[in-house]
């Protein structure tokens, strides 16, 4: 038992030596203790060492000493209620044991750990030890260990991710979440083994192998991972699991399940929306490239309409749109220059022939050489344009009538050069007219009316040549005109007739044939020739309905006169080329035979020279068609075309027609004589008939009977007469 003692107290030289030892010693191990030591008798501190006065922050013993005890406590209560506490345990004999909070010199609270001990337990007033041990820092140590583990524990009980422990593979602990998350009650995973929230086994060895693999590396693993509700259906956990040594695994698994879902159904969202968007992306494409192709067609539309509306498609040269517009241009300049300007119509002479009987194909091809060809000839600044058909318009800017004259010459030249198309071998002359600004035309219409006036002269006096444009023409297109519109009434009001001229054969007298010549009387206009209006009609194409009413009408009369005991006689039409290059004349003719009940060799078909010109060979083949049925060809106006003798033998002709221009001077002109000569012997020796025609005079008849001419036609026997009037001379010379 520890008395506190005043060393001053004690006394005498023995007991004061020991004593004085002793109390040496108990200073020393006072002072040397860790802890403070207190004495307290009534309340007041008796005594205490110097660790006691450090933990309450006096310098040293001394200054403690005659302090209330209560002073060290926070406060009187805190002070009572240990008191109370203390002294029930202390007045029994036993140790007071306990940890309370007490206050430093400067007043802060620290926590103590109090052990006390009365020192006579029958009596309080002795006094009591205590010993102190400043536990504040331990305290505080505990109470951080102790808000951490709450914290811990809070954390692993509201955790929002599963916490499993596992040993070997097997739970040791779970939080409640982890249970809530498979599905299981409080509980119940625990001993479990592992493979218990796995589909299958290969699922369980696989994570394990892939979690398992980073622990032996120090490393922790982090990754997805499929667990298995208890129910079975899968719950997709974003896994972490750390290795803790001995202690097994720690592993916090997220259900990443719906957010797996909601990252999938984003990812399709995503994947169609860049879909959509590719498409809509396709689409705008394919729209901007149906766009810009749609601009690039109009655009060529345009450009097309544009060249369609100015140029002529077969051979792309300017048509009469733009022609116009250049003439238009030309004349204001030739206007105010004060210069010439000469438009050239150019007609193709038999151009249709070659269309007839070799084809469009042929007859375009051919109008594409000739356009070239045209061009070839002109100067760049000219225009060559296509009016259509085989016309063609130059506008010559600058020309006079010796420039446009020689042009016309350049190009009759470059007309000679025959034209190869396929393995035909074609020759086309053109036949031009010329008019002249301003004399002949102030504007492009009248220039052009001009030129073609010009042209139809040309082409009367003999084709493949050119005509300027005179006045004279000018009077005599009003003609035509004014004939081709009255032409188209003539047939229905009945002003077309047919005159018959006989052919008298030479040696006998007799009359085997009559030549059917058309009349056509107008009221107004009055008699007009065949030689002016048959041109009108074919240029008009009446030529056609009219040819075949000539047929017909002739045919019929035939057919009365036989019928009147007439009955060897045979009748004579001219065909026109026109009528000739029809491919159904040869039908036509059969069937207005058989309308007649005539025999074909009751008809000859009286042809000019010009009908086989542009294509011998269609001719011939037109011609065998009619020979094949049995009708006789002759040919018209012989000596004044240019038939070639070898074509002659192919024609299958019946009959030569000496032309009337011959037989016209025979007893002044020996060259006539000797070409009438010649004809008659060459139609001879190709055993072919001849008859002169327009024979007037005797003497004229003498030398056709001489060299041996079949037949003679002509005033000399009979004019052409209406059939009412010729009947007489018929029936006394026919047998
Ligand atoms: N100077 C003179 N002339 C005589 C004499 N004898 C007859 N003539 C005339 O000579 C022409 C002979 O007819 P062409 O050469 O076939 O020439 C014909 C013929 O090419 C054509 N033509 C007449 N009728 C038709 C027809 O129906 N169809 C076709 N396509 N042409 C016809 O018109 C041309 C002229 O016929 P026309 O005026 O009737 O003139 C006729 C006739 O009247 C004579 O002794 N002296």
């Amino acid at each position: 038992m520890y008395h506190p003692v005043e060393v001053s107290e004690i006394s005498g030289p023995v007991v004061g030596t020991s004593l004085q030892r002793t109390l040496r010693e108990q200073q020393t191990l006072l002072d040397s203790a860790g802890v403070g030591i207190v004495f307290i008798r009534n309340r007041i501190v008796v005594h205490c060492n110097q660790r006691y006065a450090e933990i309450y922050g006096y310098a040293s013993p001394q200054e403690l000493l005659g302090h209330s005890s209560e002073t060290l406590h926070p406060n009187r209560d805190a002070f009572r209620a240990l008191g109370r506490e203390a002294y029930t345990t202390l007045c029994e004999g036993q140790t007071f044991r306990c940890e309370r909070q007490m206050r430093r010199r400067d007043g802060t609270l620290f926590w103590a750990s109090l052990t006390g001990r009365l020192i006579n337990p029958q009596d309080t007033r002795e006094g009591s030890i205590w010993t102190v041990d400043d536990i504040d820092e331990h305290k505080q140590t505990q109470d951080l260990l102790r808000t951490i583990q709450l914290e811990k524990q809070v954390l692993f009980d509201q955790a929002m991710v599963g916490i499993v422990f596992l040993r070997e593979r097997h739970l040791t602990r779970c939080n409640r979440h982890f249970e809530q998350m498979l599905g299981y009650e409080p509980g119940e995973l625990i001993g479990s083994p592992s493979r218990r929230w796995y589909r299958s086994d290969a699922e369980w060895e696989d994570a394990g192998k892939r979690c398992y693999a980073p622990f032996a590396q120090g490393q922790s693993f982090a990754g997805e991972v499929t667990l298995c509700r208890k129910d079975g259906t899968p719950v997709v956990c974003d896994v972490r699991a750390k290795a803790m040594g001995a202690q097994g695994s720690v592993w916090i698994a997220m259900d990443i399940t719906e957010r797996r879902r909601a990252q999938e159904a984003l990812a399709k969202a995503h994947e169609e929306l860049e879909r959509q968007v590719r498409e809509r992306t396709r689409e705008l494409h394919e729209t901007v490239v149906d766009l810009h192709r749609e601009i690039v067609d109009r655009k060529e539309d345009q450009d097309r309409i544009h060249w369609l509306a100015h140029y002529d498609a077969l051979t792309g040269l300017p048509n009469r749109t733009l022609l116009a517009e250049r003439s238009q241009q030309a004349i204001r300049e030739a206007a105010s220059a004060g210069t010439p300007l000469a438009v050239m119509f150019i007609d193709l002479d038999h151009f249709k022939h070659v269309n007839d009987s070799l084809g469009h194909r042929v007859g375009d091809a051919l109008l594409i050489q000739i356009g070239n060809r045209l061009r070839a000839v002109v100067r760049e600044y000219d225009t060559v344009s296509r009016l259509g058909g085989d016309e063609f318009v130059l506008l010559l800017p600058g020309a006079n009538a010796q420039g446009a004259a020689r042009v016309a010459g350049k190009l009759l030249e470059a007309f000679r050069q025959p034209y190869q198309i396929g393995h035909h071998e074609l020759t086309m002359a053109p036949s031009m007219g010329i008019a002249l600004y301003p004399s002949d035309g102030q504007d492009f219409d009248a220039l052009t009316q001009s030129a073609d006036v010009a042209m139809y002269r040309a082409k009367r006096d003999g084709r493949a040549t050119f005509r300027f444009f005179t006045p004279e023409m000018q009077a005599q297109s009003l003609r035509a005109l004014q004939l081709e519109n009255a032409l188209r009434r003539a047939m229905e009001r009945q002003q077309l007739e047919l005159h018959y001229q006989p052919q008298i054969n030479i040696a006998t007298g007799q009359v085997r044939c009559v030549e059917a010549l058309l009349r056509w009387t107008h009221p107004e206009l009055g008699r007009i020739s065949p030689a002016e209006f048959i041109p009108v009609a074919e240029n008009s194409g009446q030529i056609l309905q009219i040819g075949e009413w000539v047929l017909r009408t002739a045919l019929a009369q035939l057919q009365a006169w036989r019928a009147q005991g007439l009955d060897r006689i045979k009748v004579a039409v001219n065909l026109s080329a026109i009528q000739f290059h029809q491919p159904q004349l040869p039908e036509m003719v059969s069937r207005l035979l058989a309308q007649a009940g005539l025999p074909p060799d009751a008809l000859e078909l009286e042809l000019t020279e010009g009908v086989a010109v542009a294509d011998p060979r269609a001719a011939m083949t037109t011609m065998q068609q009619l020979r094949a049925r049995g009708v006789h060809l002759s040919m018209d106006d012989f000596g004044t075309g240019y038939s070639s003798l070898s074509q002659l033998k192919h024609f299958q002709l019946y009959k030569l027609k000496i032309d009337q221009s011959f037989v016209r001077d025979l007893e002044h002109d020996s060259n006539d004589r000797a070409i009438v000569s010649a004809i008659i012997r060459m139609a001879q020796a190709l055993g072919l008939q001849t008859t002169a025609e327009g024979v007037e005079t005797a003497a004229q008849l003498q030398f056709l009977r001489e060299q041996g001419c079949d037949e003679a036609q002509g005033y000399h026997f009979s004019p052409p007469q209406a059939a009412g009037q010729i009947e007489s001379f018929l029936l006394q010379r026919c047998v």
